[in-house]
């Protein structure tokens, strides 16, 4: 029931790959009690148990494409249900990542009250992901697929941001400083909500 949801707290969370959206959402967890949902977690938690629907899934990751829309917000809904009893509020990470995705979050769940825009150069966020692809094991951080991520980013999610500006709810954060810097003005930022 969609109705567990009423009156909880959202955030999006959004930024291209690599940016440290992860890195700032656990930081988050830990200091509001909040429960993070990443959509690319979902996603590689299908693939890993092996399920057809995981396959085919796989097959567009590892191409650095889009998901079909309904696979995710069906699978972003049942984990926020889930969690609907014990939860405060909810950290959407990686979603929405076009702005069609966003307005069927907003008919099906919710409307956000806070988009954290955590913003880093392309250079920075390539160079972050070749750091990490020597040890996630993650099939799309490679230099290929990184750049391809990185395209749809800037043609798709970017426009994103823009679309919930008007709105006022957009926080913009720079992520290139070490870790806590950055974690003190998303901190800042959700303090703001109350
Ligand atoms: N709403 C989403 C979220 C993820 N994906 C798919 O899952 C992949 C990995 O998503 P995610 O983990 O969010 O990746 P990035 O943001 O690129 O990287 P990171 O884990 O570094 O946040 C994406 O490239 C895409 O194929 C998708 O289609 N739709
Ligand atoms: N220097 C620096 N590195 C970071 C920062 N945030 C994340 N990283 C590193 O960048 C990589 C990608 O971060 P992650 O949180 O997975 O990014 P996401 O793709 O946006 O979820 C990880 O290896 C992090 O350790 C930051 O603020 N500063
Ligand atoms: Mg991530």
């Amino acid at each position: 029931m969609a109705d567990k949801l009423k009156d909880k707290k959202i955030i999006f969370v959004v930024g291209g790959p690599g940016s440290g959206k992860g890195t700032q959402c656990e930081k988050v967890v830990a200091k509001y009690g909040y429960t993070h949902l990443s959509s690319g977690d979902l996603l590689r938690a299908e693939v890993a148990s092996g399920s057809e629907r995981g396959k085919q899934l796989q097959a567009i990751m590892q191409k650095g494409e889009l998901v079909p829309l309904d696979t995710v917000l069906d699978m972003i809904k049942d984990a926020m249900i889930a969690k609907a009893d014990t939860s405060k509020g909810y950290l959407i990470d990686g979603y929405p990542r076009e702005v069609k995705q966003g307005e069927e979050f907003e008919k099906k769940i919710g409307a956000p009250s806070l988009l954290l825009y955590i913003d880093a150069k392309g250079e920075t966020m390539v160079k972050r992901l070749m750091k990490r692809g020597e040890t996630s094991g993650r099939a799309d951080d490679n230099e290929e697929t990184i750049k391809k991520r990185l395209d749809l980013y800037y043609k798709a999610t970017e426009p994103v941001i823009a679309h919930y500006e008007s709105r006022g709810i957009v926080r913009k954060i720079d992520s290139e400083p070490p870790v806590d810097e950055v974690f003190k003005h998303v901190a800042a930022a959700i303090d703001g909500l109350k």
